[in-house]
């Protein structure tokens, strides 16, 4: 499968971390970003080949990914569209948040073979998880090549409904953010205790992948487990009382809330400003 990204950023380079050698060989993925320096680095690392603008290479791609940022991503349509071999049918793979399938393809002329995607940075070490949907004019083969190529970096999940890929962003997409801020804030408390910086970071990493995994694992609800650390009149419940009274699980299900009506309203701006 020959595989083709616009836009050569922060998360098409963990995309192609994923893909590369696993899914495909570097060889058969092209990149093209005016940045230099970040085309030099992935040749480098994975063997793509590299154009500092869009080029005939696109014609002969069987899967164009759109990595570049939402605002981006009128223009960049309008470069892709002349190596769209109609013909050949080849699918377009937006990753861009907000941007909805019906602005992207009116950009590429009324073209259909078009998925909107959600992967997030983890990626980078095969462990992202990606929200996808197809749009209307998808076949089942190119459903399918969507697919196995978000599949190499994690698992997928398939929505019903365009609308809900906001919630996936708020949730999977900027949510690796959020777990590095509250490994921030754990790695500060830490320090404020008396422990060195390295311990810090040790523990609350540690602390951190090791109750995912318990989570991950198990089959008993998050709460359950939450629960068994926390005795009665105990460290953990002073902790968690001093985080209800704060309002911190309410902070972050509006900060999530926020996250999916940004992702909205720059579907909205972008798509009656084009
Ligand atoms: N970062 C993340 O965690 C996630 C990001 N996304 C989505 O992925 C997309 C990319 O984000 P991210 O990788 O973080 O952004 P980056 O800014 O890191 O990458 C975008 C790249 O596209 C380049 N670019 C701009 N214009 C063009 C063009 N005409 N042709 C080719 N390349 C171009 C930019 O160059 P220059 O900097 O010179 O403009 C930049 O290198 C966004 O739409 C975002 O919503 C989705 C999920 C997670
Ligand atoms: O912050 C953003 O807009 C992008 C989309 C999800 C993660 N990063």
């Amino acid at each position: 499968m020959k595989i083709a990204f616009i836009g050569g950023g922060n998360m098409a380079a963990a995309l192609i971390a994923g893909l590369a050698n696993k899914l495909t060989d570097g060889a058969n993925i092209h990149v093209i970003d005016p940045n230099a320096e970040a085309l030099g680095r992935l040749h480098k690392q994975y063997g793509v080949t590299t154009s500092a603008v869009a080029d005939a290479t696109l014609s002969g791609a069987d899967v164009t990914v759109l990595a570049v940022k939402p605002q981006n991503m009128h223009e960049v349509s309008a470069q892709l569209l002349p190596f769209i071999d109609k013909a050949r049918q080849p699918l377009v793979v937006s990753i861009a948040a907000g941007i909805r399938g019906v602005d992207l393809s009116r950009w590429l002329g009324g073209y259909g073979a078009i998925v909107r995607c959600m992967p997030n940075t983890p990626a980078l070490i095969g462990m992202g998880i990606t929200g996808m949907v197809a749009m209307p004019g998808v076949s089942e083969a190119q459903t399918k090549a969507a697919d196995d190529i978000l599949r190499a970096v994690g698992p997928t999940v398939w929505l019903d409904d365009e609308s809900k890929i906001d919630a996936v962003t708020a949730v999977s997409g900027s949510g690796p953010a959020y777990v590095f801020y509250f490994i921030e804030a754990m790695q500060q408390a830490a320090e404020e205790m008396g422990l060195s910086a390295e311990q810090g970071t040790q523990l609350a990493l540690a602390t951190f992948a090791g109750a995912a995994q318990l989570a991950n694992r198990s089959t008993e609800p998050v709460s359950l487990l939450r629960e068994r650390v926390t005795s009665k009149g105990g460290t953990t419940y002073a902790a968690l009382t001093s985080m209800e009274n704060s309002g911190v699980k309410a902070a972050i299900v509006s900060a999530m809330k926020a996250a999916a009506a940004r992702g909205k309203e720059m579907g909205d701006e972008m798509g009656s400003a084009n």
